[in-house]
Parts: C-alpha cells; sequence; structure tokens
C-alpha cells in the first residue's frame, strides 16, 4: 500500500486497535482505539510516560499479544485474525524481538542463542550456525561466541540478543526498551548498530524513554493515556543532528510545537 505520506509504503496499520484487561469486575482500557500506520524502512520510535501504553502498543503491533478490538494489518494482511499457526509462523519469520531484559537462555552459548529461533524456524544446522557467526562478527562479539551469557557483559549480551533477533532475516524488529538496562557507553554502542541496520533498510519500531535513544528515529509516536498523542516526523538521523533533535524532541514531548 503507498501512502501520500512522501511516497512511504505501509507496512504496519492499525484500525481502531483496542487493549482492555480484567481487572476484578473492572476493565481498563490500555489501548483505546488507535489508528495508526507505521512505514516500511522507517525507525520509528514509541515514546510517552510510564503506563500511558507504549510496550501494550508495540506487543499489539508486532503481534506478540491479542488485541481486544479492532484490526492489525502487516504488509495489508489482516494478522489479528490469523491462526495459532499462522501467528506462530509469523512472529518466527516476519518480525524480530530485543527486550529491554535481554532474555538470553543461560544455558546456551552466544552462538546458540542467535542460532535458536532459525532451528525453531526448521532451518538447516550448517548454514544457520554460519548465519549466526556472521552476526555474531556484524555485532563485534565473535570472539565471545562460545561464552555464556553470564561470562559476558550487559552490552555484549544485548549485541548478541540483537543478533539473535536478526536470524530468521525478519522486515520488522521490535525493540522495548534495548538500552534500558546498560550504561550510557554500552547503550550508545546498541544505538549505533540499531541506526546502521536501518540505515540499510531495516525497519525497526523501538520504545524508549529517553531522548537520546528518540533522537535516532524517523518519526517519533508520542502516546498518551492508551491513544496517539502525536507524531513528530524528523527524517533520517545524522550524528550532527543530535542536539537540535534532542531540543525539537524536548519541545515536542512538552506539548510545544504541536
Ligand atoms: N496484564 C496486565 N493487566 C492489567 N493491566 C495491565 C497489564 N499490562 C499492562 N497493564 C496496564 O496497562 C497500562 C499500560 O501498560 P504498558 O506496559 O503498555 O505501559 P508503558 O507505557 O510501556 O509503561 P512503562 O514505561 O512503565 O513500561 C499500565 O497502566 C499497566 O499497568
Amino acid at each position: 500500500m503507498i501512502t501520500a505520506n512522501a511516497k512511504k509504503v505501509v507496512i504496519i496499520e492499525a484500525v481502531n486497535l483496542c487493549k482492555s484487561y480484567s481487572m476484578g469486575t473492572e476493565q481498563f482500557h490500555a489501548a483505546k482505539g488507535v489508528n495508526l500506520q507505521l512505514y516500511e524502512g522507517d525507525f520509528t520510535v514509541i515514546m510517552g510516560s510510564s503506563g500511558s501504553g507504549k510496550s501494550t502498543l508495540l506487543y499489539l503491533l508486532s503481534g506478540l499479544d491479542t488485541i481486544t478490538s479492532g484490526e492489525v494489518y502487516f504488509k495489508g494482511q489482516r494478522i489479528d485474525q490469523y491462526s495459532e499457526k499462522e501467528i506462530t509462523d509469523f512472529r518466527s519469520n516476519k518480525i524480530g524481538y530485543v527486550y529491554q531484559s535481554i532474555n538470553l537462555i543461560p544455558d546456551f552459548t552466544l552462538l546458540e542463542n542467535v542460532a535458536f529461533p532459525g532451528y525453531v524456524a526448521g532451518r538447516g544446522k550448517s548454514e544457520i550456525n554460519i548465519q549466526a557467526m556472521t552476526l555474531l562478527q556484524m555485532m563485534g562479539i565473535a570472539e565471545q561466541a562460545d561464552r555464556l551469557p553470564s561470562q559476558v557483559s550487559g552490552g555484549q549480551q544485548q549485541r548478541a540478543a540483537i543478533a539473535r533477533a536478526l536470524i530468521n532475516s525478519p522486515e520488522v524488529i521490535f525493540a522495548d526498551e534495548p538500552t534500558g538496562a546498560l550504561s550510557q557507553e554500552q547503550g550508545t554502542i546498541i544505538l549505533d548498530i540499531l541506526t546502521e541496520m536501518n540505515q540499510k533498510s531495516q525497519s525497526i519500531v523501538m520504545v524508549t524513554h529517553d531522548i537520546k535513544a528518540a533522537c535516532r528515529a524517523d518519526r517519533l509516536i508520542l502516546v498518551k493515556d492508551g491513544n496517539i498523542d502525536g507524531i513528530l516526523e524528523l527524517g533520517k538521523y545524522s550524528p550532527d543532528q543530535l542536539k537540535d533533535r534532542e531540543n525539537q524532541i524536548f519541545m515536542f514531548m512538552s506539548g510545544k510545537g504541536r
């Protein structure tokens, strides 16, 4: 689907998307009729205050959680009506996910962790192992391939988690606070990796609290109280724009310029 928005192609679309949780006899509405289009090749960032519904939205848009009502489309295909097998295949082949808590399997080496989703997808072992090693090299941690997660730094673990998310060549990487548990230095390395991947055309959707991380966005979605409160179009990032972008995002978040 081509839209008027600078001829960008819509990759994910939400139509009147709702998510409610039962809290005893009450219902809590974490997504309240969200209408949103995300574009192929964009680095989309989702921001908003704690509890505003950012992670909920990320899980609904990526098919990792079930919706209460509304519609979710991936490249024009309605994914919220997929069968269990279809959604499992979708999660395995079309998207990659990076978590704040990293979630590597503690008894597997970094190489085994990266390769694992490839085995689950039923691909050949030697092909996967070669690709896993190439991804570890890309992430600058090939020397740590045979170590367990507990034997490397948090930043190196997160780099392995990004490699794992890439093993089945997903169309979109979803990242929920990928730098949240890291030092500023390690966080910057992760952001540089994501930015470089995006510059090579990888679509990325990332939740963050951090304005410096948000500076990497082409497009910033502000979530408030379970809905979209505003969208800031930034265009492709380059490091010399960091200060300007920080100011622009700060103004946008504080309601000025919206
Ligand atoms: N399983 C659940 N049951 C009940 N309420 C939930 C559940 N999961 C999330 N919520 C509520 O939905 C709202 C949105 O949660 P969500 O995790 O999406 O927020 P967030 O913006 O990502 O927050 P944070 O920045 O603190 O991670 C919150 O008020 C949260 O308490």
